[in-house]
Order: C-alpha cells, then sequence, then structure tokens
C-alpha cells in the first residue's frame, strides 16, 4: 500500500493561499485532493439548493484550475468515516489535512467523529486557520491586534499539483445530483468559482466601491455597489487574506480612502463574527443572554411566519425585501437586520426557526456570521440596542420613488408614491390581489417594547448582563471613536 496525505476541501475551493493543500504538497508523498458531497447536511433546514448550486460552480472552477496545473481533483459522495475507510482500504493515509471550520451543530458533530476516527487509527489531522478566528480560549482584549498578525501573514504560494492524484473509487467530476428538498432555486444567484469571484473583488476595487457608503444600503443599488464578496469568501474562493492586502494595496491612492476604509472594517467584522460562534457555538440555538431565553417563546404563530416567509405580510418593504431575497441569494445587510427584527419584533415570533429559513435563503450562508448576527438583531444578546426598524419608515428612506417595491410587487405596480408604502390607505387595492397589513406597525413595535420592558423588569438581571458583556462582548478598538459602552444605554459597539 502507498502512503498517500489526504486534502479534504471544505469551506476553501481554492488553490492559492490554502494552507492544507500547500503543507500536504510539501511532505513529498502522493497527495489526494477529495471534495465530499454529504448528503446528509444538505437536508438540515438551513441548507439549500442555491448554496449547492455554487458549490457546485465552485468546484468546476476548481476542477480546471487542477487539469490546467496538472493536477487532480476527486469527488466521494456519502459520510466522512465511511469515505475515510474507503480510501484506507487501498492506501495508508499519513495525514488529513483541511482547513479549521467554523460551522454549524452538524458539521461540529461530524468533526468531532472525524477526530475521534483519526485518533482511533493513528492518523494526524492537520487543520488550518483560514480566517482570523481562534480555537480555545481568546483574550478579547488583544483579539484586534490578533486579526491584523493573521492578515499580515505573506499569502501561501500555490503549490505544485503534480503529486495529486485521484482517490480510490473517487469520481473526477462533481456528478452529484442534489440530496435535499427545497426548491428554492434563486433565479438570478451569484455563480460560484476562483474566477468570477476574482473579477468582482477586482471591479469593486478599481471602480464599483466608489458609490459604497452611499449605495450599500440601497435595495436598488446595493447589489451593484456593494462588493458582493461574501459567497466567494463563505466557501473560500477567495482568500479573505488576500482581499485584505488587495484592499491595503487600493487604500494607497488618497481619493478611495473612506469607501476602502469601511468596506475592510467589514472584513475585519467578518471574523470578529464568525470567532463568535466559534468560542459560542450556542449561538445558533440559544439566546446568548440566560434571562432572555424565555422571550417569544409563548407562541410560534405558523400563519405569521408563512405570510413573512413568502412576501405576504401586506407591509409592502418588508414583502419586496423578502421576494427579492428569494429571488436573488442575497440582501444587503441593513434590510437583512430588517427583515429580521420584523420577525423578532413586529410579528414577536421565536428567532430559531425564521434564522434557518434566512440561512437557507442566503446564497453566502456563513453560519459564524449570521447566528451571531440573528441574536443581534432579535435582542436575545441583551448587549446590543433594541433596533425596532419602522418597515414603512426605511422603505420611504431607501426607495423613496417605490421603484424596488413596483419591481418585487408587481400587483401594486399601479400604485403612485402616495400609497406605495401604504397602500392599505388606498381604496382600490383589494385583498384578494395583496393582503392586508398582518399587522399595524406601530402599535407591534409599541406592543414589543411594553413585552421586553416587562420582561427585563420582572428577570433579567444585571449581574447576568454583565457577565454576558465580559464573556462575549467587543472590545473598543484604538482609534475608535465611539463612546465606551455604558450598562444604562445597552449599546456597546456595532458588533
Ligand atoms: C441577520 C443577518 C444575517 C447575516 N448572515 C450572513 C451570512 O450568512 N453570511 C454573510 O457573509 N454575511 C451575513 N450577514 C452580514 C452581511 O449582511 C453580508 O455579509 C453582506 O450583506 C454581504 O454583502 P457584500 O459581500 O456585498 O458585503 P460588503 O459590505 O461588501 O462587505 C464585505 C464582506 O465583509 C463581510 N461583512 C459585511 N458586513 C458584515 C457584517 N455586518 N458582519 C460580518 N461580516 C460582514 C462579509 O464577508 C462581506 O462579504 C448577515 C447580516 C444580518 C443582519
Amino acid at each position: 500500500m502507498t502512503d498517500v496525505n489526504l486534502v479534504w476541501l471544505k469551506r476553501d475551493l481554492r488553490l492559492s493561499d490554502h494552507q492544507a493543500l500547500w503543507h500536504a504538497c510539501q511532505q513529498g508523498k502522493p497527495v489526494v485532493v477529495f471534495h465530499l458531497f454529504e448528503p446528509e447536511y444538505w437536508q438540515l433546514p438551513d441548507t439549500s439548493y442555491r448554496q449547492w448550486r455554487f458549490i457546485l460552480q465552485s468546484l468546476g472552477s476548481l476542477r480546471q484550475a487542477f487539469s490546467k496545473n496538472g493536477g487532480h481533483l476527486s469527488f466521494y459522495q456519502g459520510d466522512i468515516i465511511a469515505t475515510l475507510r474507503k480510501i484506507a482500504q487501498h492506501c495508508r493515509i499519513s495525514g488529513l489535512y483541511s482547513h479549521e471550520e467554523t460551522g454549524n451543530h452538524w458539521t461540529y458533530q461530524r468533526d468531532t467523529r472525524v477526530s475521534h476516527w483519526c485518533q482511533q487509527h493513528a492518523i494526524p489531522w492537520y487543520q488550518y486557520q483560514q480566517f482570523a478566528v481562534k480555537r480555545g480560549p481568546i483574550n478579547r482584549d488583544n483579539w484586534d491586534s490578533f486579526w491584523h498578525r493573521v492578515m499580515d501573514v505573506a499569502p501561501c504560494p500555490m503549490p505544485a499539483l503534480r503529486s495529486t492524484r485521484l482517490g480510490p473509487g473517487a469520481s473526477e467530476h462533481a456528478n452529484a445530483s442534489y440530496p435535499g428538498n427545497d426548491q428554492l432555486a434563486a433565479k438570478t444567484a451569484q455563480f460560484g468559482g476562483i474566477q468570477t469571484g476574482e473579477r468582482l473583488l477586482e471591479s469593486f476595487l478599481a471602480e464599483r466601491h466608489t458609490n459604497y457608503l452611499r449605495d450599500v444600503s440601497s435595495p436598488s443599488r446595493g447589489q451593484q455597489y456593494s462588493s458582493r464578496l461574501s459567497p466567494y469568501l463563505a466557501y473560500g474562493c477567495l482568500s479573505l487574506r488576500q482581499v485584505v492586502l488587495k484592499t491595503r494595496q487600493s487604500l494607497l491612492k488618497e481619493e478611495t480612502k473612506r469607501t476602502l476604509q469601511a468596506f475592510k472594517s467589514r472584513l475585519h467584522w467578518h471574523c470578529h463574527f464568525i470567532q463568535k460562534l466559534e468560542t459560542s457555538p450556542e449561538y445558533e440555538r440559544t439566546a446568548i443572554h440566560p434571562d432572555l431565553r424565555g422571550i417569544r417563546t409563548d407562541n410560534f404563530d405558523g400563519d405569521r411566519f408563512k405570510a413573512w416567509a413568502e412576501g405576504q405580510t401586506g407591509i409592502p418593504f418588508v414583502d419586496a425585501c423578502m421576494r427579492y431575497l428569494r429571488h436573488t441569494g442575497w440582501l444587503p445587510f441593513r434590510l437583512r437586520a430588517m427583515l429580521t427584527a420584523f420577525s423578532s419584533y413586529h410579528l414577536w415570533l421565536p428567532w430559531q426557526h425564521p434564522a434557518q429559513y434566512l440561512a437557507s435563503l442566503f446564497t453566502d450562508y456563513e453560519p459564524g456570521i449570521h447566528y451571531p448576527q440573528i441574536q443581534m438583531q432579535s435582542g436575545t444578546t441583551g448587549m446590543n440596542p433594541f433596533r425596532i426598524y419602522n418597515p414603512i419608515k426605511q422603505g420611504q428612506r431607501l426607495d423613496p420613488d417605490g421603484h424596488f417595491i413596483r419591481r418585487w410587487l408587481p400587483e401594486l405596480a399601479h400604485l403612485g408614491n402616495s400609497f406605495i408604502h401604504q397602500p392599505w390607505l388606498c381604496a382600490h387595492v383589494s385583498p384578494d390581489c395583496y393582503p392586508a397589513p398582518i399587522v399595524e406597525v406601530s402599535s407591534a413595535a409599541r406592543l414589543a417594547r411594553q413585552k421586553l420592558a416587562v420582561h427585563y423588569r420582572q428577570h433579567v438581571s444585571a449581574n447576568h448582563t454583565q457577565k454576558v458583556i465580559k464573556t462575549h462582548a467587543s472590545r473598543r478598538r484604538e482609534g475608535s471613536r465611539r463612546a465606551p459602552p455604558t450598562q444604562h444605554s445597552n449599546q456597546l459597539d456595532l458588533f
């Protein structure tokens, strides 16, 4: 039996700045690089066909890159342990190489099984950081400098791929069929792959960033002027380090300073959020503040959830955002926050179910960003202010002439500007054509505030809040002009 090193590609679908691949290829032994389609993963409620398709496209482009450079990429389907066993019947596995994944509960359990299997078989599993995210205990006070240290390391060069070979029983083509159940194919989702990601980065740094600050939250212009790099970072088609490096180079030009500085902060938040889930995996399932676990547990109103999920709440801006997201797989940050807040506050739905549903709609689903953001926007961290967006005012501000609403709610296309944000005021809109609002926005927000105030008075202990702040809150960064947090304001940081 020959000795081989295995490289398991997970959310790192690229060739350059790929530490696992680089290190495996330096060992002087044949290398099997594989991706595994795991049917069980694709049945989870937070996964979806649109993510699967993006990955498939990315693997297609990666496979081409391998063959162009004289290498092989292998594909397996099934359970990871069964796959490792199959490989081990034909070759001696010297080492398993991969990146450190901060995934959902399922991938965490899967990785735990892999770790046990490797230990049982005395196979070392080398895992490499691909983001500035630390395993194990962290010191929040110097996390910021840790991020800079990680980003300052020179990117790994692309290794010679000639040592790679096809794995035993593997397929050379990513031809697995989708094992999930959802039918929500995003009609105009982003196309996966290294080249598409690189082109987007180039166009963003060269031109598109100019309107970033102005248009990043715009429902109609955000898709052009936001970087749109999120799925390429989520599935590792681009290395975050390389994106940071190129952004730093572009920042040397005076005219790009303000916008690119704002963009660079987001690249920092990226890791900052993933660190939260890495350190506290309970973000996925349980309110981070122990005293806030009891809110919203009294009801899960299935009809309300359905109306929200299908873009049929009767609040045009909410519905237009949801239908746009279902169609495209993407939404600007502000509007993701608004949809979440609307379901958590106005509809008073427990956050877990909407969180999974939104995750499945996002092509760029990144558990480490997603769950902490959901909790932050749902008011369950106890350390962020309650942001109860008024969706009518948001619509009037971000879509003043109603173009976006008319585009995504064609049944309202005939309405003029005076009614487009509040069609219930117009006598000519029949509920057969567009539903009456399922809640009255102002009173639903007032009720949510009252419920929260009562809950806080009766159940939230200041001691517990202090503990949560100590464990989970970000520290003020050097040079930040924001005021330091006070318990009274409940305002800590953007995070
Ligand atoms: C409820 C909710 C859920 C979210 N879920 C996800 C998710 O699953 N995956 C995901 O990538 N982003 C998520 N975000 C963050 C943000 O909305 C997206 O990263 C952003 O809209 C992607 O578009 P972009 O690449 O053009 O972003 P840009 O503004 O161009 O930012 C560049 C990159 O920085 C990172 N980034 C940007 N904003 C944030 C942020 N607020 N927090 C952390 N990182 C950020 C992303 O990697 C992004 O690609 C979520 C936000 C909210 C409010």
